[in-house]
């Protein structure tokens, strides 16, 4: 990938779809682990780094959620949020919204608090270091039982978490966003902004539910919705933001290759599109990276990476 310095957008540029523990590189897993004497199955940084390979969304889920054992406190999150915020800096972004997923944290017996104190502290640091504006976003994980989303966003709102938005992520297939209703009700309630994966493995119809069962205001992902016209109509009619991720497309086998990514024929469609990096640490690069990768590989012209730096900041939840 060619190198690039830092390009700063006209007007800015927002990360909304990162998941903080996604950005988690293999470093970082084993210093971790060594602080917290944790032994890792793992012989060391190529043998872990040799496993990056994902056939789907289920298998890279597997290697995501087993490496966050390594994170117990929250000197922890800190560390990791922190890493993010020093490279998202480089990659030129001023807002970052970013996913975090509670009940993968609180299912294997760290205290919530930890979880959240952790980023928020980090979230606060990211603007006296770098000028960027931070913003967490707690995740239901979906494919969890219901009873236990709605007792986590129980606690997050006992603690006053310092969160904008509710998210819905993990494995998407057979768990419909109509799982949720309840507890996006509860978040709309409290004012939250509501955002949900959606068409990313799933079918154009959980997209439809995440807009009218959940009242999302954003789909992450969405690109199976290009199989639905009507659908794709109404995303255009009503501005839908999509936050796309095409390094993660690829990685997960959603698209062939990058040169196949319909990123630009969602532009062109007038779709509120937007580029992110997801999981950076296990996809191959942050939104720079991509942004180079879709140079290179689809041709992306600098107008049109300015309308997605645009189109990012007008989604943003501000
Ligand atoms: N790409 C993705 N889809 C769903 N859940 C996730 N959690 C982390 N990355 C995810
Ligand atoms: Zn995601």
């Amino acid at each position: 990938m060619v190198e690039e310095g830092v390009v700063l957008h006209e007007h800015g540029l927002a990360e909304l779809h990162v998941h903080i523990e996604g950005t988690f590189e293999p470093e970082l897993i084993f210093a971790l682990a060594e602080r917290n004497r944790i032994e890792l199955p793992y012989r060391d940084l190529d043998d872990l780094r040799g496993r990056y390979e994902f056939g789907d969304l289920t298998s890279f889920l597997d290697l995501y959620y087993a490496n966050m054992d390594v994170l117990r406190t929250a000197q922890d999150f800190a560390d990791l949020a922190r890493a993010y915020f020093a490279r998202a800096a480089q990659a030129g972004i001023t807002r970052a919204e970013f996913f975090f997923d509670p009940q993968a944290h609180t299912a294997r017996g760290v205290e919530l608090r930890e979880v959240v104190d952790g980023l928020a502290d980090a979230a606060a640091g990211a603007r006296r270091e770098y000028g960027i504006d931070a913003a967490m976003i707690a995740s239901i994980v979906r494919d969890r039982p219901v009873a236990e989303a709605n007792d986590t966003f129980t606690d997050l709102m006992k603690m006053q978490a310092p969160i904008i938005a509710l998210g819905l992520d993990s494995a998407e297939v057979g768990y419909p966003p109509s799982l949720f209703e309840d507890v996006f009700a509860r978040a709309r309630a409290e004012g939250l902004r509501i955002t949900a994966h959606a068409g990313e493995e799933g079918p154009p119809e959980y997209v439809r539910q995440a807009l009218d069962l959940l009242g999302a205001e954003r789909i992450d992902h969405g690109i199976r919705s290009l199989e639905d016209p009507e659908l794709v109509a109404r995303l255009v009619d009503e501005q839908i933001p999509l936050t796309a991720c095409p390094l993660s497309n690829v990685r997960l086998r959603v698209v062939d290759t990058l040169a196949d990514h319909p990123l630009r024929r969602m532009l062109e469609a007038g779709l509120s599109v937007s580029v992110n990096s997801d999981d950076p640490a296990y996809f191959g690069g942050y939104v720079d990276d991509t942004f180079s990768a879709l140079r290179e590989q689809l041709g992306l012209t600098d107008e049109e990476r300015q309308v997605l730096a645009d189109n990012s900041m007008r989604a943003a939840f501000l």
